[in-house]
Protein backbone atom coordinates (compact mmCIF):
# COMPACT_ATOMS: atom_id res chain seq x y z
CA UNK A 1 0.00 0.00 0.00
CA UNK A 2 1.31 3.58 -0.48
CA UNK A 3 1.03 6.63 1.59
CA UNK A 4 -0.31 9.75 0.71
CA UNK A 5 2.02 12.27 -0.25
CA UNK A 6 3.56 14.68 1.77
CA UNK A 7 3.42 17.68 -0.22
CA UNK A 8 3.98 21.13 1.97
CA UNK A 9 5.66 18.95 4.83
CA UNK A 10 4.15 18.52 8.27
CA UNK A 11 2.61 21.89 10.18
CA UNK A 12 0.34 19.92 12.86
CA UNK A 13 2.75 16.96 14.50
CA UNK A 14 1.20 13.81 13.52
CA UNK A 15 2.18 11.98 16.91
CA UNK A 16 1.45 8.39 17.40
CA UNK A 17 1.27 6.92 20.23
CA UNK A 18 2.06 2.96 21.22
CA UNK A 19 0.52 2.13 24.86
CA UNK A 20 -1.59 0.41 27.34
CA UNK A 21 -4.99 1.75 28.00
CA UNK A 22 -6.23 3.48 31.03
CA UNK A 23 -9.99 3.63 31.22
CA UNK A 24 -10.52 6.41 33.98
CA UNK A 25 -8.43 8.53 31.46
CA UNK A 26 -5.66 9.78 33.26
CA UNK A 27 -3.07 7.59 31.97
CA UNK A 28 -1.64 5.56 29.07
CA UNK A 29 -3.04 6.09 25.69
CA UNK A 30 -6.02 8.01 26.94
CA UNK A 31 -3.38 10.62 28.68
CA UNK A 32 -1.67 10.31 25.18
CA UNK A 33 -4.17 11.62 22.61
CA UNK A 34 -5.09 14.58 25.67
CA UNK A 35 -1.43 15.53 26.01
CA UNK A 36 -0.26 15.33 22.41
CA UNK A 37 -3.95 17.53 21.41
CA UNK A 38 -2.97 19.97 24.86
CA UNK A 39 0.30 20.45 22.57
CA UNK A 40 -0.63 21.21 19.35
CA UNK A 41 -0.63 18.08 17.81
CA UNK A 42 -2.97 15.40 16.08
CA UNK A 43 -2.67 12.11 18.12
CA UNK A 44 -3.08 8.54 16.72
CA UNK A 45 -3.14 5.60 19.25
CA UNK A 46 -1.87 1.87 18.71
CA UNK A 47 -3.24 -0.21 21.66
CA UNK A 48 -0.21 -2.38 22.87
CA UNK A 49 -2.28 -3.52 25.58
CA UNK A 50 -5.85 -3.53 27.08
CA UNK A 51 -5.38 -2.76 31.00
CA UNK A 52 -8.50 -2.81 33.50
CA UNK A 53 -7.35 0.33 36.20
CA UNK A 54 -8.11 3.26 37.76
CA UNK A 55 -6.46 6.30 39.76
CA UNK A 56 -6.47 3.87 42.83
CA UNK A 57 -4.39 0.75 40.89
CA UNK A 58 -4.48 -1.85 38.06
CA UNK A 59 -6.97 -4.69 38.23
CA UNK A 60 -5.79 -6.77 35.21
CA UNK A 61 -3.98 -6.75 31.60
CA UNK A 62 -5.32 -7.92 28.68
CA UNK A 63 -2.52 -7.79 25.84
CA UNK A 64 -4.19 -8.56 22.29
CA UNK A 65 -2.54 -11.41 19.72
CA UNK A 66 1.15 -9.55 18.69
CA UNK A 67 -0.64 -10.29 14.57
CA UNK A 68 -3.24 -7.62 15.95
CA UNK A 69 -0.68 -5.16 16.99
CA UNK A 70 1.13 -5.28 13.43
CA UNK A 71 -2.00 -4.56 11.86
CA UNK A 72 -2.75 -1.90 13.92
CA UNK A 73 0.91 -0.38 13.23
CA UNK A 74 0.73 -1.09 9.93
CA UNK A 75 -3.27 0.59 9.14
CA UNK A 76 -1.57 3.72 10.26
CA UNK A 77 1.67 3.91 8.33
CA UNK A 78 0.47 2.32 5.53
CA UNK A 79 -1.36 5.42 5.00
CA UNK A 80 -0.24 7.88 7.39
CA UNK A 81 3.26 10.05 7.51
CA UNK A 82 4.22 10.30 10.93
CA UNK A 83 6.24 13.03 12.21
CA UNK A 84 6.80 11.23 15.79
CA UNK A 85 6.10 8.36 17.88
CA UNK A 86 5.97 7.76 21.40
CA UNK A 87 6.29 4.51 23.07
CA UNK A 88 4.35 3.73 26.07
CA UNK A 89 3.36 0.41 28.56
CA UNK A 90 4.62 -2.78 26.35
CA UNK A 91 4.24 -5.16 28.58
CA UNK A 92 6.02 -8.40 27.09
CA UNK A 93 9.03 -9.66 25.16
CA UNK A 94 6.58 -10.52 22.14
CA UNK A 95 5.17 -6.84 22.02
CA UNK A 96 8.66 -5.02 22.27
CA UNK A 97 9.64 -7.31 19.48
CA UNK A 98 6.96 -6.59 17.34
CA UNK A 99 7.53 -3.07 18.22
CA UNK A 100 11.15 -3.12 17.20
CA UNK A 101 10.60 -4.83 13.57
CA UNK A 102 7.98 -2.33 12.74
CA UNK A 103 10.08 0.55 13.38
CA UNK A 104 12.97 -1.01 11.69
CA UNK A 105 10.61 -1.43 8.49
CA UNK A 106 9.20 2.05 9.29
CA UNK A 107 11.32 4.49 10.14
CA UNK A 108 10.33 8.09 12.18
CA UNK A 109 12.17 10.71 12.61
CA UNK A 110 11.41 10.92 15.88
CA UNK A 111 10.82 7.99 18.31
CA UNK A 112 10.12 8.79 22.21
CA UNK A 113 10.40 6.01 24.75
CA UNK A 114 8.93 5.84 27.73
CA UNK A 115 10.24 3.08 29.39
CA UNK A 116 7.16 1.75 31.52
CA UNK A 117 7.83 -0.62 34.15
CA UNK A 118 5.48 -0.25 37.50
CA UNK A 119 2.93 2.07 37.77
CA UNK A 120 2.44 5.27 40.11
CA UNK A 121 0.40 2.38 42.30
CA UNK A 122 3.18 0.42 42.28
CA UNK A 123 1.57 -2.70 40.30
CA UNK A 124 4.02 -4.14 37.10
CA UNK A 125 3.04 -3.17 33.49
CA UNK A 126 6.14 -4.87 32.24
CA UNK A 127 7.16 -8.17 32.63
CA UNK A 128 10.76 -8.59 34.52
CA UNK A 129 12.21 -10.39 31.55
CA UNK A 130 11.19 -8.29 29.29
CA UNK A 131 13.31 -5.64 30.43
CA UNK A 132 16.37 -6.83 28.37
CA UNK A 133 14.35 -6.37 25.01
CA UNK A 134 13.39 -2.84 26.21
CA UNK A 135 17.20 -1.94 26.71
CA UNK A 136 17.82 -3.41 23.54
CA UNK A 137 15.25 -0.73 22.08
CA UNK A 138 17.51 2.18 23.24
CA UNK A 139 19.59 2.67 19.89
CA UNK A 140 16.38 2.61 17.76
CA UNK A 141 14.83 5.80 20.07
CA UNK A 142 16.09 9.36 19.87
CA UNK A 143 14.65 10.17 23.43
CA UNK A 144 14.09 7.48 26.25
CA UNK A 145 12.18 9.25 29.59
CA UNK A 146 12.73 7.38 32.66
CA UNK A 147 11.89 7.93 36.05
CA UNK A 148 14.49 7.27 38.73
CA UNK A 149 12.92 3.35 38.76
CA UNK A 150 13.26 3.15 35.55
CA UNK A 151 16.58 4.32 35.12
CA UNK A 152 18.01 2.43 37.72
CA UNK A 153 16.66 -1.00 35.05
CA UNK A 154 18.13 0.49 32.03
CA UNK A 155 21.63 0.98 33.92
CA UNK A 156 21.51 -2.25 35.33
CA UNK A 157 22.44 -0.24 38.79
CA UNK A 158 20.76 0.98 42.78
CA UNK A 159 18.16 3.51 42.57
CA UNK A 160 19.99 6.65 42.89
CA UNK A 161 18.49 8.52 45.67
CA UNK A 162 20.38 12.20 44.95
CA UNK A 163 20.03 13.77 41.78
CA UNK A 164 23.78 14.28 40.74
CA UNK A 165 23.78 9.74 40.75
CA UNK A 166 20.50 9.94 38.55
CA UNK A 167 22.51 12.64 36.35
CA UNK A 168 25.70 10.39 36.11
CA UNK A 169 23.83 7.11 35.73
CA UNK A 170 21.32 8.67 32.84
CA UNK A 171 25.36 9.44 31.39
CA UNK A 172 25.82 5.84 31.43
CA UNK A 173 22.79 4.86 29.72
CA UNK A 174 22.73 7.51 26.91
CA UNK A 175 26.58 6.23 26.08
CA UNK A 176 25.80 2.47 26.01
CA UNK A 177 22.41 3.07 24.39
CA UNK A 178 23.69 5.75 22.41
CA UNK A 179 20.31 7.51 22.91
CA UNK A 180 18.99 11.19 24.50
CA UNK A 181 18.08 10.43 28.49
CA UNK A 182 15.68 12.72 29.88
CA UNK A 183 16.10 11.51 33.17
CA UNK A 184 12.86 13.08 35.59
CA UNK A 185 13.24 13.67 39.12
CA UNK A 186 8.81 13.60 40.18
CA UNK A 187 9.89 10.94 42.49
CA UNK A 188 13.30 12.68 44.74
CA UNK A 189 11.99 13.86 48.01
CA UNK A 190 12.10 17.40 48.78
CA UNK A 191 10.68 20.34 47.18
CA UNK A 192 12.09 20.74 43.91
CA UNK A 193 10.76 17.96 40.79
CA UNK A 194 14.14 18.85 38.30
CA UNK A 195 14.17 17.00 34.81
CA UNK A 196 17.09 16.68 33.42
CA UNK A 197 18.06 16.27 29.33
CA UNK A 198 21.47 13.98 29.23
CA UNK A 199 23.31 12.74 26.15
CA UNK A 200 27.00 11.30 26.76
CA UNK A 201 27.46 12.31 22.49
CA UNK A 202 27.22 16.00 23.71
CA UNK A 203 24.33 16.46 21.09
CA UNK A 204 22.98 19.10 23.26
CA UNK A 205 22.97 23.06 23.13
CA UNK A 206 26.77 24.00 22.80
CA UNK A 207 28.19 20.53 23.30
CA UNK A 208 26.93 19.81 26.35
CA UNK A 209 26.02 16.55 28.24
CA UNK A 210 23.31 17.62 30.46
CA UNK A 211 20.87 20.14 30.29
CA UNK A 212 18.66 20.57 33.38
CA UNK A 213 15.06 21.87 33.65
CA UNK A 214 14.46 23.44 37.73
CA UNK A 215 10.85 22.76 38.62
CA UNK A 216 8.95 23.49 42.04
CA UNK A 217 7.08 20.46 43.34
CA UNK A 218 3.35 20.79 42.89
CA UNK A 219 1.66 19.93 46.31
CA UNK A 220 -0.62 16.80 44.77
CA UNK A 221 -1.39 13.57 44.87
CA UNK A 222 -2.70 14.06 41.30
CA UNK A 223 0.53 12.57 39.19
CA UNK A 224 -1.14 9.65 37.45
CA UNK A 225 0.22 9.67 34.18
CA UNK A 226 2.70 12.53 34.27
CA UNK A 227 5.24 10.42 32.86
CA UNK A 228 2.92 9.07 29.90
CA UNK A 229 1.61 12.86 29.58
CA UNK A 230 5.37 14.34 29.37
CA UNK A 231 6.23 11.78 26.73
CA UNK A 232 3.65 12.12 24.78
CA UNK A 233 4.09 16.31 24.97
CA UNK A 234 7.70 15.74 24.20
CA UNK A 235 7.60 13.75 20.91
CA UNK A 236 5.18 16.54 19.94
CA UNK A 237 6.99 19.10 20.55
CA UNK A 238 9.97 17.52 19.23
CA UNK A 239 8.70 18.42 16.58
CA UNK A 240 6.88 21.60 16.53
CA UNK A 241 10.47 22.62 17.97
CA UNK A 242 12.74 20.71 15.96
CA UNK A 243 15.14 20.31 19.42
CA UNK A 244 14.61 18.83 22.81
CA UNK A 245 15.48 21.35 24.81
CA UNK A 246 12.83 23.90 24.22
CA UNK A 247 10.69 21.09 23.71
CA UNK A 248 11.35 20.09 27.50
CA UNK A 249 11.00 24.09 28.87
CA UNK A 250 7.73 24.34 27.21
CA UNK A 251 6.14 20.53 28.65
CA UNK A 252 7.80 21.56 31.88
CA UNK A 253 5.93 24.75 32.47
CA UNK A 254 2.68 23.09 31.30
CA UNK A 255 2.91 19.95 32.91
CA UNK A 256 3.46 22.20 36.07
CA UNK A 257 0.08 23.98 35.17
CA UNK A 258 -1.66 20.64 34.45
CA UNK A 259 -0.45 19.88 37.76
CA UNK A 260 -1.52 23.04 39.53
CA UNK A 261 -4.94 23.28 37.88
CA UNK A 262 -5.49 19.09 38.44
CA UNK A 263 -7.74 19.53 42.00
CA UNK A 264 -10.13 21.03 39.57
CA UNK A 265 -11.27 17.93 38.11
CA UNK A 266 -12.68 15.29 40.82
CA UNK A 267 -11.62 12.17 38.95
CA UNK A 268 -11.01 9.09 41.59
CA UNK A 269 -10.19 8.73 45.24
CA UNK A 270 -6.51 7.92 44.55
CA UNK A 271 -4.15 9.57 42.50
CA UNK A 272 -6.01 11.51 40.58
CA UNK A 273 -4.96 12.52 36.50
CA UNK A 274 -3.52 15.90 35.84
CA UNK A 275 -5.83 18.48 33.75
CA UNK A 276 -4.24 18.58 30.73
CA UNK A 277 -6.07 21.48 28.90
CA UNK A 278 -6.44 23.99 32.11
CA UNK A 279 -3.77 25.95 29.70
CA UNK A 280 -6.09 26.09 26.76
CA UNK A 281 -9.11 26.09 28.87
CA UNK A 282 -7.92 29.33 30.83
CA UNK A 283 -7.09 30.60 27.41
CA UNK A 284 -10.36 29.74 25.29
CA UNK A 285 -12.64 30.66 27.27
CA UNK A 286 -11.09 34.29 26.75
CA UNK A 287 -11.71 35.28 30.29
CA UNK A 288 -11.27 39.24 29.08
CA UNK A 289 -12.93 40.71 31.72
CA UNK A 290 -16.06 41.79 29.82
CA UNK A 291 -16.97 38.24 28.73
CA UNK A 292 -16.92 37.29 32.43
CA UNK A 293 -19.22 39.77 33.81
CA UNK A 294 -21.00 39.50 30.04
CA UNK A 295 -22.25 35.80 30.85
CA UNK A 296 -22.71 36.34 34.56
CA UNK A 297 -25.46 38.80 33.59
CA UNK A 298 -26.89 36.43 31.33
CA UNK A 299 -27.05 34.10 33.97
CA UNK A 300 -29.26 36.10 35.62
CA UNK A 301 -31.29 37.29 32.47
CA UNK A 302 -34.84 36.00 34.37
CA UNK A 303 -34.35 37.53 37.92
CA UNK A 304 -34.17 40.98 35.94
CA UNK A 305 -37.49 39.80 34.24
CA UNK A 306 -39.27 39.38 37.37
CA UNK A 307 -37.65 42.23 39.24
CA UNK A 308 -39.49 44.24 35.79
CA UNK A 309 -42.38 42.51 36.74
CA UNK A 310 -43.00 43.17 40.06
CA UNK A 311 -45.78 46.07 41.53
CA UNK A 312 -43.35 47.90 42.96
CA UNK A 313 -41.72 48.08 39.92
CA UNK A 314 -44.22 48.96 37.74
CA UNK A 315 -45.60 50.94 39.92
CA UNK A 316 -42.34 53.35 40.08
CA UNK A 317 -42.61 53.47 36.65
CA UNK A 318 -46.32 54.44 36.01
CA UNK A 319 -46.12 56.51 39.34
CA UNK A 320 -49.17 54.61 40.56
CA UNK A 321 -47.39 52.92 43.63
CA UNK A 322 -49.03 53.63 47.07
CA UNK A 323 -47.05 55.68 48.79
CA UNK A 324 -47.23 53.75 51.84
CA UNK A 325 -45.42 50.80 49.96
CA UNK A 326 -43.10 53.84 48.45
CA UNK A 327 -41.83 54.97 51.92
CA UNK A 328 -41.13 51.17 53.49
CA UNK A 329 -39.18 50.43 50.79
CA UNK A 330 -36.73 53.38 51.10
CA UNK A 331 -36.77 52.94 54.87
CA UNK A 332 -35.57 49.38 54.12
CA UNK A 333 -33.31 50.81 51.72
CA UNK A 334 -31.79 52.92 53.97
CA UNK A 335 -31.42 50.00 56.50
CA UNK A 336 -29.93 48.14 53.45
CA UNK A 337 -27.26 51.16 52.79
CA UNK A 338 -25.85 51.11 55.73
CA UNK A 339 -24.43 47.65 55.97
CA UNK A 340 -23.66 47.74 52.42
CA UNK A 341 -21.76 50.57 52.98
CA UNK A 342 -19.40 48.54 55.42
CA UNK A 343 -19.30 45.37 52.85
CA UNK A 344 -18.09 47.88 50.81
CA UNK A 345 -15.32 49.58 53.13
CA UNK A 346 -14.00 45.95 53.34
CA UNK A 347 -13.58 45.48 49.71
CA UNK A 348 -11.79 48.69 49.92
CA UNK A 349 -9.62 47.00 53.04
CA UNK A 350 -9.10 43.82 50.93
CA UNK A 351 -8.42 45.44 47.53
CA UNK A 352 -5.06 44.53 46.21
CA UNK A 353 -4.40 47.83 44.61
CA UNK A 354 -4.64 51.57 45.75
CA UNK A 355 -6.76 52.38 43.28
CA UNK A 356 -9.66 50.04 43.85
CA UNK A 357 -9.30 50.43 47.65
CA UNK A 358 -10.14 54.18 46.67
CA UNK A 359 -13.11 53.60 44.62
CA UNK A 360 -14.66 51.13 46.89
CA UNK A 361 -14.00 53.25 49.59
CA UNK A 362 -15.46 56.04 47.43
CA UNK A 363 -18.64 53.57 47.49
CA UNK A 364 -18.67 52.93 50.79
CA UNK A 365 -19.02 56.78 51.34
CA UNK A 366 -21.80 56.93 48.81
CA UNK A 367 -23.10 54.84 50.18
CA UNK A 368 -23.95 56.10 53.58
CA UNK A 369 -24.16 59.35 51.99
CA UNK A 370 -27.23 58.61 50.29
CA UNK A 371 -28.55 56.90 53.00
CA UNK A 372 -28.02 59.83 55.25
CA UNK A 373 -29.89 61.42 52.29
CA UNK A 374 -32.82 59.49 52.08
CA UNK A 375 -33.52 60.76 56.06
CA UNK A 376 -33.14 64.15 55.26
CA UNK A 377 -35.64 63.88 51.96
CA UNK A 378 -38.12 61.51 51.60
CA UNK A 379 -37.86 59.54 54.50
CA UNK A 380 -38.76 63.17 57.01
CA UNK A 381 -41.17 63.93 53.64
CA UNK A 382 -42.98 60.61 54.37
CA UNK A 383 -43.11 60.49 57.85
CA UNK A 384 -44.77 63.89 58.06
CA UNK A 385 -47.57 62.27 55.86
CA UNK A 386 -47.45 59.87 58.72
CA UNK A 387 -48.11 57.37 56.15
CA UNK A 388 -44.83 55.05 56.56
CA UNK A 389 -43.04 53.46 59.60
CA UNK A 390 -41.50 55.56 61.86
CA UNK A 391 -38.31 56.41 63.10
CA UNK A 392 -36.80 53.06 63.94
CA UNK A 393 -38.45 50.46 61.43
CA UNK A 394 -36.77 47.09 62.05
CA UNK A 395 -35.17 45.83 59.10
CA UNK A 396 -37.63 43.16 57.22
CA UNK A 397 -36.85 39.41 56.72
CA UNK A 398 -35.56 40.38 52.43
CA UNK A 399 -33.36 43.12 53.76
CA UNK A 400 -31.53 40.71 56.41
CA UNK A 401 -31.07 38.07 54.36
CA UNK A 402 -29.81 40.41 51.97
CA UNK A 403 -27.60 41.97 54.58
CA UNK A 404 -26.33 38.51 55.79
CA UNK A 405 -25.41 36.98 52.53
CA UNK A 406 -22.85 40.03 52.03
CA UNK A 407 -21.79 40.25 55.28
CA UNK A 408 -21.22 36.10 55.06
CA UNK A 409 -18.84 37.19 52.01
CA UNK A 410 -16.81 39.25 53.85
CA UNK A 411 -16.47 36.50 56.34
CA UNK A 412 -15.08 34.04 54.09
CA UNK A 413 -12.86 36.48 53.16
CA UNK A 414 -11.92 36.22 49.51
CA UNK A 415 -11.67 39.65 47.38
CA UNK A 416 -13.42 38.47 44.18
CA UNK A 417 -16.18 36.24 45.46
CA UNK A 418 -17.04 39.88 47.91
CA UNK A 419 -17.01 42.26 45.05
CA UNK A 420 -19.01 39.63 42.31
CA UNK A 421 -21.91 39.68 45.53
CA UNK A 422 -21.79 43.36 45.33
CA UNK A 423 -22.18 43.55 41.70
CA UNK A 424 -25.52 43.21 41.25
CA UNK A 425 -26.85 46.00 43.24
CA UNK A 426 -24.67 48.35 41.07
CA UNK A 427 -25.41 46.88 38.13
CA UNK A 428 -29.37 46.35 38.71
CA UNK A 429 -30.13 49.37 39.50
CA UNK A 430 -28.25 50.78 37.21
CA UNK A 431 -29.88 49.18 34.35
CA UNK A 432 -33.66 49.59 35.93
CA UNK A 433 -32.79 53.41 36.53
CA UNK A 434 -31.50 53.97 32.63
CA UNK A 435 -34.85 51.85 31.79
CA UNK A 436 -37.40 53.70 34.50
CA UNK A 437 -35.70 57.17 33.18
CA UNK A 438 -38.36 57.19 30.11
CA UNK A 439 -40.79 57.32 32.53
CA UNK A 440 -39.70 60.34 34.22
CA UNK A 441 -41.30 64.02 33.93
CA UNK A 442 -42.16 66.66 35.83
CA UNK A 443 -45.26 65.48 38.18
CA UNK A 444 -44.43 62.24 38.14
CA UNK A 445 -44.35 61.66 41.88
CA UNK A 446 -41.51 59.58 42.11
CA UNK A 447 -39.38 62.02 39.38
CA UNK A 448 -36.28 62.58 41.67
CA UNK A 449 -35.54 58.54 42.68
CA UNK A 450 -36.04 57.71 38.98
CA UNK A 451 -33.39 60.78 38.25
CA UNK A 452 -31.31 59.11 40.99
CA UNK A 453 -30.35 55.90 39.15
CA UNK A 454 -29.75 57.24 35.95
CA UNK A 455 -27.49 59.77 36.61
CA UNK A 456 -24.70 59.80 34.55
CA UNK A 457 -22.20 60.16 37.81
CA UNK A 458 -23.94 56.28 39.04
CA UNK A 459 -23.59 54.77 35.07
CA UNK A 460 -19.94 55.31 35.30
CA UNK A 461 -19.40 53.86 38.86
CA UNK A 462 -21.37 50.86 37.75
CA UNK A 463 -18.89 50.57 34.51
CA UNK A 464 -15.97 50.52 36.75
CA UNK A 465 -17.58 48.29 39.53
CA UNK A 466 -18.07 45.63 36.35
CA UNK A 467 -14.53 46.06 35.32
CA UNK A 468 -12.96 45.46 38.35
CA UNK A 469 -15.20 42.40 39.10
CA UNK A 470 -14.75 40.79 35.34
CA UNK A 471 -10.59 41.34 35.46
CA UNK A 472 -10.94 39.33 39.10
CA UNK A 473 -13.19 36.66 37.36
CA UNK A 474 -10.58 36.76 34.34
CA UNK A 475 -7.87 36.26 36.21
CA UNK A 476 -9.28 33.69 38.78
CA UNK A 477 -8.74 29.68 38.50
CA UNK A 478 -11.78 27.78 37.32
CA UNK A 479 -13.44 27.15 41.07
CA UNK A 480 -12.49 30.64 42.11
CA UNK A 481 -14.36 32.18 39.06
CA UNK A 482 -17.50 29.87 40.21
CA UNK A 483 -17.75 31.01 43.34
CA UNK A 484 -17.79 34.70 42.24
CA UNK A 485 -20.56 33.78 39.41
CA UNK A 486 -22.75 32.09 42.43
CA UNK A 487 -22.00 35.01 44.72
CA UNK A 488 -23.41 37.60 41.87
CA UNK A 489 -26.05 35.51 41.36
CA UNK A 490 -27.29 34.97 44.57
CA UNK A 491 -27.01 38.58 45.47
CA UNK A 492 -29.31 39.02 41.92
CA UNK A 493 -31.79 36.97 43.71
CA UNK A 494 -32.02 39.14 47.13
CA UNK A 495 -32.31 41.96 45.02
CA UNK A 496 -35.79 40.49 43.42
CA UNK A 497 -36.39 39.73 46.98
CA UNK A 498 -35.96 43.09 48.44
CA UNK A 499 -38.14 44.65 45.52
CA UNK A 500 -40.80 42.31 46.17
CA UNK A 501 -41.32 42.21 49.62
CA UNK A 502 -42.44 45.76 50.85
CA UNK A 503 -45.51 45.12 48.51
CA UNK A 504 -46.03 41.42 49.61
CA UNK A 505 -45.71 42.48 53.20
CA UNK A 506 -48.05 45.77 53.69
CA UNK A 507 -50.63 43.68 50.88
CA UNK A 508 -50.52 40.85 53.62
CA UNK A 509 -50.74 43.57 56.29
N1 LIG B 1 4.47 16.72 42.42
C1 LIG B 1 5.05 17.13 41.28
N2 LIG B 1 5.21 18.46 41.05
C2 LIG B 1 5.78 18.90 39.91
N3 LIG B 1 6.20 18.09 38.93
C3 LIG B 1 6.07 16.75 39.11
C4 LIG B 1 5.49 16.21 40.29
N4 LIG B 1 5.49 14.84 40.17
C5 LIG B 1 6.01 14.57 38.97
N5 LIG B 1 6.38 15.71 38.33
C6 LIG B 1 6.96 15.81 36.99
O1 LIG B 1 6.22 14.93 36.18
C7 LIG B 1 7.05 14.30 35.22
C8 LIG B 1 7.01 12.80 35.43
O2 LIG B 1 7.91 12.50 36.45
P1 LIG B 1 7.98 11.18 37.32
O3 LIG B 1 6.88 11.21 38.32
O4 LIG B 1 9.37 11.13 37.86
O5 LIG B 1 7.74 10.05 36.25
P2 LIG B 1 6.68 8.86 36.17
O6 LIG B 1 5.34 9.46 36.05
O7 LIG B 1 7.11 8.13 34.94
O8 LIG B 1 6.85 8.04 37.42
C9 LIG B 1 8.41 14.96 35.42
O9 LIG B 1 8.50 16.09 34.59
C10 LIG B 1 8.40 15.36 36.89
O10 LIG B 1 9.31 16.39 37.15
C1 LIG C 1 -1.41 1.92 30.31
C2 LIG C 1 -0.54 2.61 31.30
N1 LIG C 1 0.64 3.11 30.91
C3 LIG C 1 1.43 3.75 31.79
C4 LIG C 1 1.04 3.91 33.09
C5 LIG C 1 1.96 4.55 34.07
O1 LIG C 1 1.48 5.78 34.47
P1 LIG C 1 1.91 6.41 35.86
O2 LIG C 1 3.20 5.77 36.29
O3 LIG C 1 2.10 7.86 35.58
O4 LIG C 1 0.76 6.11 36.76
C6 LIG C 1 -0.21 3.40 33.48
N2 LIG C 1 -0.67 3.51 34.75
N3 LIG C 1 -0.97 2.75 32.56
Amino acid sequence: MSRAPDVDGPRIPRVLSIAGTDPSGGAGIQADLKSIAANGGYGMAVVSALVAQNTRGVRSVHTPPVGFLREQLEAVSDDIAIDAVKIGMLGSVSVVEAVRSWLVSNPVDRVVLDPVMIATSGDRLLDADAEDAVRALLPLVDLVTPNLAELAVLSGEAVAEIWEDALAQALRVSAAGRVTVLVKGGHLSGSSSPDALVDATGSLRDGRTVVEVAGERVDTRNTHGTGCSLSSAMATLGVRFGAWEPALLHAKQWLTESLLHSDELHVGSGNGPINHFATLWATATAHDTRTVTDSWWKDIAAVRCRIDELPLVRGLADGTLDGAVFGDYLAQDALYLRDYSRVLAAASQRAPSAEEQVFWADCASGAITAEMELHRTWLAEHRRADDVPRAETPPSRATSAYVNHLLALVARGDYGVLVAGLLPCFWIYHDLGARLLKHSHTGHPYAAWLDTYSDPAFAEVNRRAIEIVGAVGARASHDLRERMRRAFVLSAEHEEAFFADPFDRLSRA
